[in-house]
């Protein structure tokens, strides 16, 4: 502790502890980032059957039954907790209990736990329902798939990748700047689709040049699921940004780019 640290500590204790609980929020808002960022890397693995120990088409046999309903109801706990804590009134209740400073990191952090559950309990469905027999139109539709991943990255980062996973909440935290209230923003991409983050995970999801029963399953799932999550946030867009986000709405559509609207 430094000389005027102890000096305020031993004036003011409750203001070096301040310190110390901003600290420790810091350093929580950074352990979810890291989870976060392990957790999307071992996605991109797990989807495109590449270098992690265990992936879509691999793990324990189970009959198909059982495996399309473990795989549903691995993929309902997601849905649930990653929409449902999304809500603005949900956000209202919770932080009475979890400090507002760290709400989007817990967030973060439950979320990519439920993707690692998903991950690690996942039972493979090995049918294969179609298979890319040609070289050149396999490699294209893996580029098409890094091509997914990759805008998911950028759009990320030209929304703000930071404040999307917290980081940016317990910064501002640590060095007592006010939170700020949110912007609508549509900036480079958002120009042209209203959800670029969501385009890029469906053409992550659907690109295989090997499409297995259980990674269709995953990716009709979680396509039908980023239609409903779309319904919801516009739904809490509209209700924070009003006409401006409606006026969008009728502007730019919703994934497909060279489409008016919807
Ligand atoms: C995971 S991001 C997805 C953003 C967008 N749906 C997409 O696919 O690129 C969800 C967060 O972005 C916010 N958001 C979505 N569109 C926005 C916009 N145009 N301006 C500001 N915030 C936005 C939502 O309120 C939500 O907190």
């Amino acid at each position: 502790m430094s000389q005027i640290e102890h000096q305020v500590h031993s004036i003011c204790p409750e203001v070096a502890g301040s310190r110390i609980s901003k600290f420790i929020a810091f350093l929580y808002g950074i352990t979810a980032y890291v989870v976060f960022f392990v957790t999307i890397l071992y996605a991109i693995g797990f989807v495109m059957g590449l270098v992690v120990p265990k992936t879509i088409d691999t793990g324990t046999a189970t009959p198909p039954l059982e495996a399309i309903i473990v795989n549903l109801l691995l993929m309902a706990l997601f849905a649930i907790q990653h929409s449902v804590m999304a809500r603005q009134g949900f956000k209202v209740w919770w932080t009475q209990f979890v400090p507002k400073p760290v709400e989007r990191s817990t967030y973060v952090l439950l979320a990519s736990l439920s993707l690692l559950l998903l991950f690690w309990q996942w039972r493979p469905l090995p049918a294969v329902i179609w298979e890319i027999q040609n070289p050149d139109l396999a490699v294209t539709v893996v580029t098409l798939a890094f091509a997914g991943w990759v805008l998911v990255f950028t759009s990320t980062f030209i929304i703000n990748h930071f404040e999307l996973f917290g980081l940016h909440q317990v910064t501002n935290h640590l060095v007592g700047k006010e939170a700020e209230a949110p912007r609508f923003k549509t900036p480079l991409l958002y120009k042209f689709v209203r959800h670029p983050i969501y385009l890029g995970f469906i053409i992550a999801f659907w690109a295989a040049p090997v499409m297995t029963a259980g990674h269709l399953l995953f990716a009709a799932v979680t396509t039908l699921y980023i239609f409903v999550g779309i319904a919801l946030e516009e739904r809490d867009l509209v209700a924070l940004f009003g006409d401006e986000y409606r006026q969008y709405k009728q502007r730019v559509s919703m994934l497909i780019p060279w489409r008016r609207s919807v």
